[in-house]
C-alpha cells in the first residue's frame, strides 16, 4: 500500500504532462516504477484508501488465464471492465477484424494461450509454463506474454500487463510482471492484485511455494480527469492496515481454473478501506 501511495505522490511531484492520441486526453507521467509484493509472506496489495474492487480485478486475470477474447465471458465471471473497450471505442467499432458486440479481438489470453507460429499452428504458453514448473523445471524462459506486434490491428487493446514471467529457487515460485503502460488510479488498483493472484494461484496449481512477484511499470500515468481526486482526496486519507486472501485449496491444476474456479474461490479477509471514488475512466 505504500509503494502504491508513494508512487501516486511521485507523479504528482515529478509528473510530466504527456498528450495521448487514443484517449485525447493529456496525462501526468512518470517513467520507470517498480513494485514487490511478497506473496510467500500473504502480504496482499489491496489499496485501503478508497473501497477497490478486488473480486472484478481477480475476474479479469482468471479470463485472461482461460484465454478469453469477449467482453460477455468477462462478465458472466464477475466483471464488467472489458465492456467499454470491446464496444464503446469507436476506432475498434470501424475495425473490420472486429467480430460483433462484446468481440475485444486478439489480445490478452487468446494471444497467451494460442500463440501462433510463423511455420504454421500455436503453443498454449500457460500450459507449457504449468507442465515444467509442476516438473521442477525453469528453463530461464518460462514466459507468459500476451505481446505480439503482429496482432494488434485485430485487437481493442494493446495488453497493458504483456508478459509475466516465471522463476524457481529451489522450490520456491518467483514472478516478474511488465507492465507497459499504467492508469494508476484505476488500472494500477487492479494490476497489483493480478500480480499477486497470478503467483499464488501458478505456485498453488504446481505445488511450489509462492515466493516475490516483481512488478515493473514503463510508463506510469494519471489522467487529467483524475488529477483532482487523486490529490485532494484519496492522497489525503490514511491507509488501513492490509487485508488477506484466501484461496480455495481445492484448486490443484490449469484443468481447475479452466472449468469450474469462480470468484466464490477467493475470499479476502479483514478489509477495512476508506469510501469509493469514482475515477474518469478514458476508453
Ligand atoms: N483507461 C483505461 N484504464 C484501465 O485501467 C484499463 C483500460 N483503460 N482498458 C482495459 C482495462 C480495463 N480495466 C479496468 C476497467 C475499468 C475499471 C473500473 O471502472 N474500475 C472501477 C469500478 C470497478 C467495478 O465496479 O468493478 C473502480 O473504481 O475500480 C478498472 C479497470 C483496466 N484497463
Ligand atoms: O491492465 C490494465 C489495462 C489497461 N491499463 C490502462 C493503461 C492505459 O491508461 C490504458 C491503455 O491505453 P494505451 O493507449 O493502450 O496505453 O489502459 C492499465 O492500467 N492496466
Amino acid at each position: 500500500m505504500k509503494q502504491y501511495l508513494d508512487l501516486c505522490q511521485r507523479i504528482l511531484d515529478e509528473g510530466v504532462w504527456v498528450d495521448n492520441e487514443r484517449t485525447g486526453k493529456r496525462c501526468l507521467t512518470v517513467i520507470n516504477a517498480d513494485l514487490t509484493y511478497k506473496v510467500g509472506a500473504g502480504e496482499f496489495p489491496l489499496v485501503t484508501t478508497r473501497k477497490s474492487y478486488w473480486k472484478s480485478a481477480i475476474a479479469e486475470i482468471l479470463g485472461y488465464l482461460r484465454g478469453y477474447d469477449n467482453a460477455a465471458d468477462f462478465r458472466k465471471l464477475g466483471t464488467k471492465t472489458w465492456d467499454a473497450n470491446a464496444n464503446e471505442n469507436q476506432v475498434w467499432l470501424n475495425n473490420p477484424y472486429r467480430k460483433g458486440e462484446d468481440d475485444m479481438g486478439l489480445c490478452y489470453g487468446a494471444i497467451g494461450r494460442n500463440f501462433p507460429k510463423p511455420d504454421g499452428g500455436s503453443i498454449d504458453l500457460l500450459k507449457q509454463i504449468v507442465d515444467d514448473l509442476k516438473r521442477g523445471v525453469d528453463n530461464r524462459g518460462e514466459i507468459l506474454t500476451f505481446y505480439h506486434p503482429g496482432a494488434f490491428h485485430m485487437a481493442c487493446l494493446r495488453p497493458c500487463m504483456y508478459s509475466h514471467h516465471f522463476s524457481l529457487l529451489g522450490d520456491t515460485l518467483h514472478l516478474n510482471s511488465t507492465q507497459r503502460s499504467c492508469d494508476v488510479p484505476l488500472g494500477l488498483n487492479f494490476n497489483m492484485v493480478q500480480v499477486y493472484v497470478l503467483l499464488a494461484l501458478m505456485a498453488q496449481i504446481t505445488g511450489k511455494k509462492p515466493g516475490n512477484a516483481y512488478h515493473k511499470l514503463v510508463n506510469a500515468h494519471i489522467y487529467e480527469d483524475q488529477l483532482a481526486p487523486m490529490r485532494d482526496v484519496q492522497l489525503k486519507r490514511e491507509p488501513f492496515a492490509a487485508p488477506t486472501l484466501k484461496i480455495n485449496p481445492a484448486i490443484k491444476s490449469l484443468e481447475d481454473i479452466e472449468t469450474w474456479v469462480t470468484m466464490d474461490d477467493f475470499e479476502v479477509e479483514g478489509y477495512e478501506c476508506h469510501e469509493a471514488i469514482q475515477y474518469p475512466f478514458s476508453v
